[in-house]
């Protein structure tokens, strides 16, 4: 029979749950024991839901108290001495990496003061993930009570018998980087980590798991020779194992892995492989084509990072496929990648138009999806005749949908021109007009945008929802906090000043709910780090902008500062990617819509009286794909194109500034100077020097403003660590050209270390400034 598994589900519960118990264990509020205790609650629970919607294969391991990463980091000891020598709970330990910790001395303990491992996007999506970093000499051990085999009992206790889920030592090598200073190459510590694996799924196997999921989603990529050709080896070594260790089926997903094909057949000691044939229905054919006599393949046909229902019949057709050619006892029908990145249940979606609903899945929906297709290709479709007829109904419903398309949109985008791309005049004349007209001193300071997203604000917002208070009351309230952040900033000095975003619940999906063609959720979050989640919007038709959606609140706060007040914008990629889009058209042609709505925000807001305006794309890189070639150039080209669309209907002297965070700019720098951008923010403070290099090597030309200080964390960076950043940065650019800035914007931060932080970004910028006016 055709078996159905899912390859990792959502952890954050129904309501959240995870979130809050996290949030309250960091605040205090609630006791370890609680903390551990919800977790178990909410794995036992998510265990039910799939064994009741009847799936086979259950993932264990896949939950996590912050990031699947980073548990592995804890599980293998790969644990930086900076955190170790506190010899905090292991929990603790856990979560300092994760989030850094501050914490004053006490009678009982040392004080402790450690920033956060860095953090990075995995692979294309709007999830991050702790990166491991790794020391010269450095050696791995096994943790006492190995989490996957404490959870792996724990559902075996009730009655579950699942697969555990384990990232792979390659994957897990690869995804690493050598700690500051250190010259280690990942990748030659896997003969180190190996038997640590060895000892791990031994012991799995003695806890009864007859079969292994081990992600090695970094076969994807294009791979370094290095790692390419440490597969067949690690592997091999785990296969001569035999029957110590559970049969190991390697996971990719987010990609094809064609070109790195053979580094996995003919390995016919592995019992499986599973692919992602939503992204890459194409290399279906050719995996099957290579596969050992007897191994399995899973087939991941129910999208893990999108809400479209599947469609049955497609999704039958390529099933069967594959059973005619491997027989069914050697087809798994499986999620394409975990289900992490869908929303938990569109059961508690109350308020979403019946049409479109119709047109949903979410991860509990998912897996019904996921047993009703095994169901039908092991028992025939008679099976499930019923739910076949009512998925090509709704799969009908929104092809044929009046809502999906709008004339008027789709006229618009025929009648773009060239000159429609381009700013006025090049960057030389636009800075002296801009100078002229902002009178900026050298280093000037600024934020990306957000402040303190408080309690208070959340609660307003959230009567504003419930219709507790009226829209004059909260736009009242937005005014007041406003005024409280323009005078925070006279107070803190700084040069270009913010509104602060009090308005906004989400750089997205604040944007979504202004925009025709979108759809939002009340309950819909995904986790993207830590306890962090996003609502993000869906696109279900062509986009347009019925009225200016930031126009109010940046003119009103440009009114009440005596500095230059910068304007506020998401740009097209960043709504694309961080919203669910639509699978019936292309994203080049959504990213078009998009760009031409904010294009008229731009040009509302220059007339509005806003001379500054900042349209982020922190989501530019996370959208460039995960190989090399044509892909890759034709959406750089497209991408660029729509940010330069949105930003050029405005005059010289007005200053477009952009932010990206979450880039590595090496494989990037050629679109992030095509974007033409007055001012650039970058998040820099964690990723090295390296970042830097690249702008020196390309000679950027214009201003540029990498982040001094990790705005993840709640710990202040001192004025003199501010002040070593800045000196490593001038090693690298000019100081004519350099802005001094955050990572990025500061809504996950408490006031009180936010001014804090502020307090000593300025002073080290005005230690610089004065500097350089003697120097000069
Ligand atoms: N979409 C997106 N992706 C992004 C980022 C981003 O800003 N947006 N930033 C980067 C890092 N990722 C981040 C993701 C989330 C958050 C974040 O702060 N999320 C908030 C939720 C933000 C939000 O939408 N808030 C809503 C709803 C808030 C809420 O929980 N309301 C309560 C009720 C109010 C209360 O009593 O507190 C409820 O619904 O139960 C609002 O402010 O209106 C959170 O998890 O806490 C920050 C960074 C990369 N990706
Ligand atoms: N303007 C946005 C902010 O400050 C940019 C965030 S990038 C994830 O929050
Ligand atoms: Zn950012």
């Amino acid at each position: 029979m055709v078996q159905s598994a899912v390859l990792g589900f959502p952890r954050m519960g129904v309501n959240r749950d995870l979130k809050k118990a996290t949030e309250a264990y960091w605040g205090g509020k609630i006791s370890q024991k609680d903390l551990l205790a919800e977790g178990k609650r909410l794995r036992q629970e998510h265990w039910k839901i799939q064994k009741q919607s009847g799936i086979d294969i259950i993932p264990s391991n896949d939950f996590s108290f912050y990031d699947q990463v980073l548990d592995h980091i804890q599980l293998f000891g790969a644990i930086p001495e900076k955190y170790s020598k506190y010899k905090l709970d292991p929990i603790d330990e856990f979560f300092a990496m994760g989030r850094g910790l501050q914490k004053p001395q006490t009678p009982e303990a040392a004080a402790v003061d450690v920033p956060a491992l860095e953090m990075v996007k995995w692979f294309d999506s709007n999830y991050h993930y702790v990166k491991p970093t790794l020391q010269d000499g450095q050696e791995f051990k096994l943790a006492a009570n190995p989490k996957p085999v404490v959870e792996f009992l724990e559902a075996k206790e009730a009655g579950i018998i699942t697969r555990p889920v384990l990232v792979g030592p390659v994957s897990f090598l690869a995804l690493g980087k050598a700690d500051r200073g250190q010259n280690v190459v990942p990748i030659s510590l896997l003969h180190k980590l190996l038997p640590v694996y060895e000892e791990l799924l031994a012991k799995l196997k003695e806890a009864g798991a007859e079969t292994v999921q081990i992600d090695e989603p970094c076969l994807v990529f294009d791979l370094p020779p290095k790692v390419k050709n440490a597969f067949k080896p690690a592997y091999e070594k785990l296969a001569s194992l035999g029957s110590k260790i559970p049969q190991v089926v390697v996971a990719t997903y987010f990609g094809d892995i064609v070109h790195n094909l053979d580094c996995l057949t003919p390995m016919s000691s592995l019992y499986g492989i599973h692919i992602d044939v939503v992204r890459h229905p194409e290399q279906l054919e050719t995996v099957m084509g290579a596969l050992g006599p007897q191994q399995v393949l899973s087939v991941g046909i129910v999208d893990g990072r999108n809400i479209w229902k599947t469609n049955f019949k497609r999704a039958i057709e390529t099933v069967v496929k594959a059973i005619q050619k491997l027989g069914r006892d050697r087809v798994i029908v499986a999620s394409s990648s975990s289900l992490l990145h869908t929303p938990h249940t569109l059961e508690s979606e109350k308020k979403l138009d019946s049409e479109v609903r119709d047109w949903f899945s979410f991860a509990v929906e998912k897996t019904k999806e996921l047993a009703i297709i095994a169901k039908a290709v092991t028992q025939g479709p008679a099976s499930v005749r019923e739910e076949l007829d009512a998925n090509a109904k709704s799969m009908e419903s929104r092809a044929t949908s009046k809502r999906t398309n709008d004339p008027k949109v789709k006229e618009r985008q025929s009648k773009i021109t060239e000159d429609m791309f381009n700013r006025r005049s090049p960057f030389p004349t636009r800075i002296a007009q801009q100078q002229e007209l902002l009178h900026l001193p050298m280093f000037p300071t600024t934020t990306i945008g957000s402040f303190p997203q408080t309690k208070e604000i959340r609660v307003q917002r959230n009567k504003l929802t419930k219709g507790e208070i009226t829209e004059k009351e909260y736009e009242q309230f937005i005014e007041k906090e406003i005024q409280e952040v323009v005078k925070i900033q006279d107070e803190l000095e700084l040069d270009v000043y913010v509104h602060g975003e009090p308005e906004r619940n989400d750089m997205v999906q604040y944007f979504g709910e202004r925009l025709t063609g979108y759809e939002f959720t009340t309950h819909a979050w995904v986790q993207s780090y830590g306890s962090r989640c996003v609502r993000p919007p869906i696109i279900v038709g062509d986009i347009s902008r019925p009225a200016p959606m930031t126009v109010k609140e940046s003119k009103y706060a440009a009114s009440i500062s005596k500095k230059p007040m910068k304007g506020m914008l998401t740009g097209p990629i960043t709504c694309l990617r961080w919203s669910y889009p639509r699978d019936d058209i292309h994203q080049e042609v959504q990213a078009q819509q998009l760009a031409l709505a904010l294009r008229d925000e731009v040009v509302d807001l220059e007339a509005a009286g806003v001379y500054v305006i900042q349209v982020d794309e922190p989501a530019l890189r996370e959208g460039l794909p995960l190989r090399q070639g044509l892909e890759r150039e034709n959406y750089l080209s497209w991408a660029v194109k729509s940010f330069r669309l949105s930003v050029s209907g405005v005059k010289d002297s007005t200053q477009i500034h952009s932010h990206f965070c979450y880039s590595e700019f090496q494989d990037f720098f050629q679109a992030i100077a095509a974007l033409d951008a007055d001012v650039l923010s970058i998040e820099n403070s964690k990723s090295d020097a390296k970042l830097l290099k690249v702008f020196v090597d390309e000679a950027y030309p214009r201003h540029i403003g990498p982040g001094v200080y990790d705005i993840h964390s709640p710990r202040i960076p001192s004025e003199e660590e501010i002040k070593d950043r800045i000196q490593e940065m001038l090693q690298y650019l000019s100081p004519d050209q350099l802005w001094i800035d955050p990572d990025c914007g500061l809504k996950t931060r408490q006031w009180k270390e936010t001014k804090a932080a502020l307090i000593n970004m300025v002073n080290a910028a005005k230690f610089y400034r004065q500097k350089y006016a003697k120097s000069s």
